[in-house]
């Protein structure tokens, strides 16, 4: 009957939030560009994390709270591929599910935003007693590490519900991701670009990674051409960081990474969450060797005490 085999569409999931969907139409668009002849459509779900909104993230322990209803889609076949911001998705993929592409890096930052009236400060000349809004334990912990008088408060919501809760007097700052703000349009709310020296970024922040299923060589193809192969050594470093130190909860760990010469450098961090203790170290090879760099640097931050600070943290967590 037909003459030419009609292609599928491809199916892409994305979560519901203005960032996820600003994220997902990008990829959209890029890989209608590569592939003229096939059509891509966008599947948007509600995650447990969209939902969940008045628990500290810290205290869910889920580390797959915004992926797993999008896993289960491309499990049942639902859906092909899922764009997540590579920070939020897991080290640890379903079984039958893999990390199809890393798309490349904007600038992993972290930012200080400021309402009106803090305008005149940047992060070093707060007034002590300054109420700045983070709920991420990273953020938290280096920054209680350099500023022990500044105050800290939970902050809930999307990037724009932040924003309004800061706006309102709720905080004098938020630490928000440069990338998001960048992303979503607002970038000239970035009052204050975070040295690394003070925070160090999440793993994967600032790149988009696409999931897929292990056994789709079609979509792996289509997805393929999004690769920046840089930025995907580098975060394979940093993921591998994080899998062989976290404990399947939230943990304070920061990196930064580079590629120079052919030579990739991974430096990483661990703080307890008091920020008193932090213990900072790098490791340098091929990028080739990405994974192995990851493993390698956390032995060596493992030995130089960060173990210690993990035990402690896992055991806080499991006691609720
Ligand atoms: N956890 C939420 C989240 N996931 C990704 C980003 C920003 C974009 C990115 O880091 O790639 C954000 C917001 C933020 O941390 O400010």
């Amino acid at each position: 009957m037909s003459v030419s085999s009609p292609t599928r569409s491809i199916r892409i999931g994305s979560r519901k939030s203005q960032l996820a969907l600003v994220q997902t139409y990008w990829v959209q668009e890029e890989l209608q560009k590569h592939h003229p002849d096939r059509q891509f459509d966008v599947e948007t779900m509600s995650t447990q994390g969209d939902k969940i909104l008045d628990v500290a993230l810290a205290k869910i322990g889920d580390k797959g709270l915004f992926t797993k209803e999008l896993e289960n889609g491309m499990l049942d076949g639902s859906i092909d591929l899922a764009v997540h911001s590579l920070k939020d998705l897991p080290t640890n993929l379903p079984d039958g599910l893999i990390l199809g592409c890393v798309t490349e890096r904007v600038d992993p930052a972290d930012a200080l935003v400021v309402n009106e009236k803090n305008r005149a400060y940047e992060l070093a000349t707060l007034p002590p007693g300054s109420v700045i809004g983070t709920s991420s334990l990273r953020r938290l912990a280096q920054l209680r590490h350099h500023f022990p008088h500044l105050t800290f408060k939970d902050v809930r919501g999307n990037v724009n519900t932040r924003l309004a809760k800061l706006d309102a007097g709720e905080y004098d700052a938020i630490i928000l991701a440069v990338a998001g703000l960048q992303r979503l349009g607002l970038g000239e709310r970035v009052h204050q670009v975070i040295p690394a020296e003070i925070s160090l970024h999440a793993v994967g922040q600032g790149a988009l990674g696409i999931e897929c299923r292990a056994e789709d060589p079609e979509i792996l193809a289509v997805l393929k051409v999004l690769e920046h192969a840089p930025t995907r050594d580098r975060c394979y470093a940093e993921r591998a960081f994080l899998r062989e130190l976290e404990g399947g909860c939230q943990v304070p760990i920061g990196v930064n990474t580079s590629i120079d010469n052919d030579t990739l450098t991974l430096t990483g961090m661990v703080a307890s969450l008091d920020g008193k203790r932090l213990i900072k170290d790098s490791v340098s090879g091929s990028p080739s060797q990405a994974e192995e760099l990851g493993k390698e640097l956390a032995r060596k931050v493992r030995e130089a005490g960060a173990g210690e600070i993990l035990a402690e943290i896992f055991a806080e967590v499991g006691r609720g």
